[in-house]
C-alpha cells in the first residue's frame, strides 16, 4: 500500500477515477467512427457491435487517462464492463490497465473475485502473472490490486495475500458495501455479538497484520462504501492498519463530507473512488451537440472528466486535510 500512498500524497489527492464505461457513457458519434474499421477485422459480421464498442471504449478510457494521470494518483477499472463485451472487451481491460500503468497510475483492478482456496489461487494470477516462456511468469493484466470477495473466509483470500506480498501489490477486501442491500447480509446481528461486517472488518484487519508497510498500512485493504458514513468512521477506528477504497461517492450519493470520517488523524487511509461521476460529466456538461465529430466528442468527454476529477479533489481536499 506505500505505493498507493505516495502517490496520493505526491498528487495531494485521495481519489481514484473509476473507469466503468457503457455504451450510454460514451458519444454515439465515438462509437460509430470505428464501423469500418472494425468490420474489415472481425471474423463473423455478429461480432461486429461487441467489438466495436470494445474499440469505443479503448480511446474513451484514453482520452480520459490523459485527461486526469496529472491529478489523480489512481484508476479503477471495473472489469464487469469489459466482460460484457465478450473477449474483446476483456482485451480492452487489459489494454486500458496497460496504458494507465504507462502513465504512472496505480491500476486497482475492480474484479471481485473470491472462490474456494485451490481456485482462488488460480484467480490470484492477477497479482502473480500468468506463464511466460522458461518457466517465468508474465503480467498480462498491468493490475497494481485487485478486489476481492471475503465471503468464503480465510482460505479463499490467503492466496491473493500471498501473491500481493511476492509481487508488491495489494488487494481490496469487500467489508461494508455501498449498495441499498447490503444491509441484508452485512448488518445482521451475530450470536458473538457485533454485526456481520464487523467481523468481517477483524478478518481483513488480521489477514493484513503481517504485511503492513513504512506508512503504517497493510496490503489488505477494504471497500467501505461512502453510503455508511457513520460505520465508515467506526471502521477507521476498528481497523487501524488497513487501508480503505472508497466507492459511492457522486452517482451513489456519497460526498466529501460522508466519507471525511473514514481518514486518520493525518488525513491518510483512504481513497474516494467515482466512476460515472467522472466518466460521465460530460453529459452534464450542457456543451455536448449530436452534430459534434467523434474528436470533439472526445475532447468533450475528456475535459469534463478534468473538471469533475478537480472538483472532486478540492472537495476532498477541504474534507479530509483539516
Ligand atoms: O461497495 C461497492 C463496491 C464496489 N463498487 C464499484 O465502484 C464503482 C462505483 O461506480 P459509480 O459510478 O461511482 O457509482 C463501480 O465499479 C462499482 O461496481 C461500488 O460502487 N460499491
Amino acid at each position: 500500500m506505500d505505493r498507493l500512498i505516495d502517490a496520493i500524497n505526491a498528487k495531494q489527492n485521495p481519489s481514484v477515477v473509476g473507469l466503468d464505461p457503457t455504451e450510454a457513457l460514451v458519444p454515439p458519434q465515438v462509437v460509430a467512427s470505428f464501423a469500418d474499421e472494425v468490420r474489415d477485422e472481425v471474423e463473423s459480421a455478429e461480432e461486429v457491435p461487441a467489438a466495436q464498442l470494445a474499440v469505443a471504449f479503448y480511446e474513451f478510457n484514453r482520452a480520459i487517462i490523459d485527461a486526469v494521470a496529472d491529478i489523480v494518483p489512481a484508476v479503477k477499472p471495473q472489469i464487469a464492463m469489459y466482460e460484457a463485451l465478450g473477449t474483446n472487451g476483456v482485451d480492452v481491460y487489459a489494454m486500458t490497465c496497460e496504458y494507465a500503468a504507462e502513465r504512472g497510475l496505480y491500476v486497482l483492478g475492480d474484479v471481485k473475485r473470491g472462490d474456494i482456496g485451490s481456485t482462488a489461487a488460480a484467480y490470484a494470477h492477477h497479482l502473480s502473472g500468468v506463464a511466460g516462456p522458461d518457466g517465468a511468469s508474465y503480467d498480462p493484466w498491468h493490475e497494481d490490486a485487485v478486489t476481492v470477495n471475503p465471503y468464503l473466509g480465510t482460505d479463499g483470500i490467503t492466496p491473493f495475500v500471498e501473491a500481493a506480498a511476492a509481487a508488491d501489490k495489494d488487494i481490496f477486501a469487500l467489508v461494508r458495501t455501498s449498495n441499498p442491500s447490503s444491509s441484508e447480509l452485512q448488518e445482521l446481528e451475530l450470536a458473538s455479538g457485533g454485526r456481520v461486517y464487523e467481523h468481517v472488518a477483524d478478518l481483513v484487519e488480521r489477514w493484513g497484520e503481517a504485511t503492513v508497510g513504512e506508512r503504517g498500512y497493510s496490503r489488505v485493504g477494504a471497500v467501505v462504501g461512502a453510503t455508511h458514513p457513520e460505520e465508515g468512521k467506526a471502521l477507521r477506528a476498528r481497523m487501524p492498519h488497513t487501508f480503505f477504497l472508497v466507492p459511492g461517492y457522486g452517482a451513489q450519493g456519497g460526498t466529501a463530507a460522508d466519507v471525511a470520517g473514514m481518514f486518520d488523524a493525518e488525513g491518510s487511509g483512504a481513497i474516494v473512488n467515482s466512476s460515472r461521476g467522472i466518466i460521465g460529466a460530460w453529459r452534464k456538461s450542457g456543451r455536448y451537440s449530436e452534430s459534434m465529430g467523434a474528436d470533439e466528442a472526445l475532447d468533450l468527454v475528456a475535459e469534463s472528466a478534468r473538471e469533475a476529477a478537480i472538483d472532486m479533489r478540492d472537495n476532498l481536499r477541504v474534507a479530509v486535510y483539516r
